[in-house]
């Protein structure tokens, strides 16, 4: 099962180019979509979940090129949209069953369904409430639930975990790492750490561009030797935020303990550490100042 994007470039307008020449490559297990507002992330969602139908480039499934036959994918796809509503005066159960309706699942299989997958969100003990009377975590949860049902082979998730407090986003994570060996889920997020242990592919956007598409492992790799620690003075933060590309920092009893990016020490006792997701995220999308602050004078 594969899903492949080639030449993809699509543009809204004669000016505005949202994606340029993208080419990807989408097989089972989560691939995480990073990139920062405005990169082209929603615009390739809505091309992969055939919404929108891209200005250029072909779309492949399973190797058939199905970009004028978009039905071809829609059986099989399950969506979360960024905005995802539910009707407010029915209850999950009964949004569910509407949603299977659409999807053509037979009824019981979808009933039977539609109560592991509310269970499996923790969502059992509202099976009967409007889900107008709702948090926004909770509606989140349904619209998780509903792009689930009927086992689609393939999973594209906008943001899905907006509004869901830290407990129910190891939930809902776990419950997507049980599903992914035999499908293709792709998450576009803003919360890096989501897909750290997740995610067995990275794809950074940047500008319309694919600046990075590999293993999460690799994207990590990648990073070594190019993050450091450092204990500064307090008064100091400021002046080094306007310099340096930092990735996180900690305040301690003697001072602020800083994580910085570069490819060679910031300070002769920086301290290398072993680099995150968010490193690797921060680095990619922000190399040029990563590389102006090098040519900055050292600090100490
Ligand atoms: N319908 C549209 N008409 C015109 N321009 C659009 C439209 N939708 C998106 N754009 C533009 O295309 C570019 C990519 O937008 P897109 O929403 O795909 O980015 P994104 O990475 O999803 O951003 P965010 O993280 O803010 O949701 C942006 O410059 C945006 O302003």
């Amino acid at each position: 099962m594969d899903l492949s994007i080639e030449h993809l470039t699509h543009r809204y307008s004669k000016e505005k180019i949202a994606l340029q020449d993208v080419n990807l490559h989408l097989q089972p297990g989560i691939t995480g979509l990073l990139g920062p507002n405005g990169a082209g992330k929603s615009s390739l969602i809505r091309i992969l979940a055939t919404l929108t139908r891209p200005t250029r480039g072909k779309l492949l499934w399973n190797g058939e090129d199905i970009t004028g036959r978009p039905q071809v994918l829609r059986s099989r796809l399950g969506y979360l949209p960024q905005d995802f509503n539910a009707y407010p005066n029915l209850s999950p159960l009964e949004f569910l069953d509407y949603v299977a309706a659409l999807k053509n699942i037979p009824s019981l299989k979808a009933r039977k369904q539609a109560l592991e997958l509310l269970d499996a969100l923790n969502l059992s003990s509202a099976l009967h409430r409007p889900i107008g009377d709702f948090s926004g975590g909770m509606r989140q949860r349904v619209g998780i639930a509903q792009a689930l049902l009927g086992e689609p082979d393939l999973l594209i998730l906008d943001e899905p975990t907006v509004g869901l407090d830290p407990e129910e986003r190891v939930r809902f994570r776990q419950l997507l790492l049980s599903m992914a060996k035999e499908r293709i889920i792709l998450i576009s997020t803003h919360i890096v750490s989501d897909l750290e242990s997740a995610a067995r592919q990275v794809i950074l956007l940047s500008a319309g561009q694919v600046v990075f598409q590999n293993d999460t492992r690799a994207l990590q790799d990648s990073m070594k030797g190019k993050v450091w620690q450092h204990l500064v003075p307090e008064a100091e933060l400021q002046h080094l935020q306007r310099k340096w590309v930092i990735s996180a920092s900690v305040q301690q009893a003697d001072g602020v303990l800083v994580r910085m990016l570069g490819t060679t020490p910031p300070h002769p006792d920086a301290q290398p550490v072993t680099p995150s997701l968010e490193d690797a995220y921060l680095f990619h999308t922000r190399k040029e100042e990563v590389f102006h602050a090098q040519l900055a004078p050292r600090l100490g």
